[in-house]
C-alpha cells in the first residue's frame, strides 16, 4: 500500500516538519523557530526527544509547545553556538533570502538564527517566490516611532499599517508593535535589510538576508524538494 499524496497545505507542512528531523544531530542543543510549520516539526521531534539535549526557542509560543512535549528549553545566553536552526518562512526566494514575522516572532527568530551555523527553512510550496514582497513585510518597531516609520515606508512606495489584535495594536513577546508593509518589491534584500535596520525605532525588519537559509525543505505534492544555498560568498 502506498501513502496518500500530500496535497493540502497542512499535509505539506507536516511532510517538511518530519523531513527536518534528518538535519539534527544527536546530543545537541538546537534552535527552533515559530509558526504552524515549525509546530509540525516540534510534534515530530517530540517522538524522538531523547535525540537532543534541548532547544533555544524563538518565542513564548514555541517555548510552551516544547515544554508541553517535555523538551528542555535553554536561554539563548546559556548557549554559545547552535549547530542548526529550524524555522519556517512567509516567503523564500531562489537565493535563500526570506520574509519572516507573520507570527510576530521575527526579532527572537533573527537572534536565534544568528547563533546557528546552519539555517534549515521548512516551508510548503506556496512560500516560494522569485522576488520578496508579495507577503506583507513585518517590521517590529518601538511604538513611539511607528508613525514616522510608516511615513518612511510611504516614501518608498509602501503602505505600512500597525498590526492589530482584538482591535488594539498587537504587542510582541518583546513588548513592541508590528508594522505590516505592502506594496514593496524587495529586489536587493541585503541592502534593504541594512537600510531599514538603520531607521531609528526599528527593532527588526522581517527580511532575513544576513541570516538567510542554508537549506530549504520545500513541501510539494511530489514530495520534499531540497534546495541548498551553500556556495561562494556565504
Ligand atoms: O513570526 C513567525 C515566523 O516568522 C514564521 O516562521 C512564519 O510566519 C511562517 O509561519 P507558518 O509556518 O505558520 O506559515
Amino acid at each position: 500500500m502506498t501513502a496518500a499524496t500530500p496535497t493540502t497545505q497542512d499535509e505539506l507542512k507536516a511532510l517538511v516538519g518530519r523531513a527536518a528531523l534528518d538535519y539534527i544531530g544527536h546530543g545537541r542543543i538546537i534552535g527552533i523557530g515559530t509558526g504552524s510549520t515549525v509546530n509540525c516539526f516540534i510534534d515530530a521531534l517530540a517522538q524522538q526527544r531523547e535525540r537532543i539535549i534541548g532547544a533555544v526557542s524563538s518565542s513564548e509560543a514555541t517555548t510552551q509547545r516544547l515544554r508541553a512535549h517535555g523538551i528542555r528549553v535553554f536561554d539563548a545566553n546559556e548557549v554559545e553556538e547552535l549547530e542548526v536552526y529550524i524555522d519556517g518562512a512567509d516567503e523564500i526566494d531562489p537565493r535563500g533570502f526570506m520574509i519572516k514575522g507573520g507570527g510576530a516572532a521575527l526579532t527572537r527568530e533573527k537572534i536565534v538564527a544568528a547563533q546557528a551555523r546552519r539555517f534549515v527553512c521548512i516551508a510548503d510550496q506556496s512560500k516560494w517566490v522569485e522576488v520578496l514582497g508579495r507577503f506583507p513585510l513585518p517590521v517590529e518597531v518601538i511604538p513611539m516611532a511607528a508613525q514616522r516609520i510608516i511615513r518612511q515606508f510611504a516614501a518608498l512606495g509602501g503602505t505600512a499599517r500597525v498590526r492589530l489584535r482584538d482591535g488594539a495594536p498587537l504587542v510582541t513577546d518583546n513588548g513592541q508593535h508590528i508594522l505590516d508593509v505592502t506594496g514593496l518589491a524587495i529586489t536587493d534584500p541585503p541592502a534593504f535589510e541594512s537600510m531599514v535596520n538603520d531607521w531609528p525605532g526599528v527593532v527588526t525588519v522581517g527580511v532575513f538576508a544576513h541570516q538567510r537559509a542554508h537549506v530549504c525543505l520545500l513541501g510539494t505534492p511530489e514530495g520534499v524538494r531540497t534546495i541548498t544555498f551553500d556556495g561562494p560568498g556565504r
